[in-house]
């Protein structure tokens, strides 16, 4: 890591990296707090060297996980303005971007789960997958119009933050049944609606989220059950507007499998890809803080949030040409 990237910032890269802190929107939360420290402790000489410091904080939390676009989404928007001339005038900057950042994602949350409730009904039943933090917004949002709401939960393996989803619906109140990843076409005759959350939306309304989603997503399509992402708009990406795609995080093997166990099986190949693409024909609605779309008109929204594109905060800026 960068020398000029202070220790606290190195914790929480580390952090999100080994997934202590982990989920698309906390990650996003956990890196803004990053830049603010890293900018109320910088003793940076002038306001070239503290941009360039910035810069380098932003490149190695950005360098920690590839696939939550919230991440960079969050980094940029919190380097929006480094356009002051003075090291304080900067260190304002990011710190009034940062906390802004910070009440807007909270807010954000708040307001989708609003909308996201309205698309349950008293007495409905729902399938989630994964621990998503938007996704729990609208069951409790829904809970708190007083309804009676009850959760078959998947465990998601390999790392099992379906617990964390049985644990947090248990604590709203929620009746939690807790199945096996391959048991979740069984239930899905049982469930009224599919809920998950989102790393990333692609501007042609394709969902990124943890590995398992898709196949479930056409399971439930098959039975009829409706799937309903949330994710708030933090979770757009904005590089799939002009033709990028999003990268499909590999974790280690090991959350899958022992190397003693591994060594028993006689050592096959073993692959632990975090995350899988759900085409849009298998979503029925994108719920965001901005009200819900159906896949396939995310880009409209896309555009007015992003314009054409975005510049990464991390990259040095094209030198000026001189007069
Ligand atoms: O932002 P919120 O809704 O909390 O989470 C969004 C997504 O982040 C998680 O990824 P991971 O567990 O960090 O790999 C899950 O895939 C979840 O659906």
């Amino acid at each position: 890591m960068d020398d000029r990237v202070h220790s606290e910032v190195r914790r929480t890269a580390t952090e999100i990296d080994t997934m202590e802190i982990r989920g698309a929107a906390t990650i996003a939360d956990a890196a803004a707090r990053a830049l603010r420290t890293q900018a109320t402790e910088s003793d940076a000489a002038d306001a070239e060297a503290f941009r360039a410091e910035l810069r380098a904080t932003a490149r190695t939390l950005h360098e920690t996980r590839p696939t939550a676009v919230s991440l960079p989404n969050a980094l940029r928007y919190v380097l929006r303005d480094m356009s002051s001339t003075t090291v304080e005038g900067l260190r304002q900057n990011v710190v009034d971007s940062a906390d802004e950042f910070c009440a807007r994602l909270e807010r954000a949350q708040a307001d989708l789960g609003q909308v996201g409730a309205n698309r349950l009904r008293d007495g409905d039943t729902i399938m989630t997958h994964c621990h998503s933090t938007d996704a729990l917004a609208c069951v409790e949002a829904a809970v708190e119009q007083g309804k009676h709401i009850e959760a078959v939960v998947k465990e998601t393996r390999p790392r099992n933050q379906g617990h964390i989803t049985a644990k947090r619906l248990h604590e709203l109140g929620v009746p939690v049944t807790l199945i096996v990843d391959s048991a979740a076409r069984r239930y899905l005759n049982d469930v009224d609606h599919v809920l998950v959350g989102a790393d990333a939306v692609a501007a042609d309304g394709s969902v990124i989220n943890k590995i398992g989603t898709s196949g479930l997503a056409v399971n439930a399509r098959e039975r009829g059950s409706p799937i309903m992402v949330a994710a708030q708009t933090l979770k757009l990406h904005p590089g799939t507007m002009t033709g990028h795609t999003v990268d499909i995080e590999m974790r280690d093997t090991a959350e899958v499998v022992d190397d003693d166990t591994l060594a028993d099986l006689g050592t096959p190949t073993v692959k632990n890809p975090a995350f899988d693409v759900t085409p849009p024909r298998y979503v029925d609605a994108i719920v965001t803080e901005r009200g819900q779309f159906p896949p396939e008109s995310i880009v409209i929204l896309m555009r007015e949030l992003f314009g054409e594109g975005t510049s990464e905060p991390w990259a040095e800026p094209s030198p000026r040409a001189e007069p």
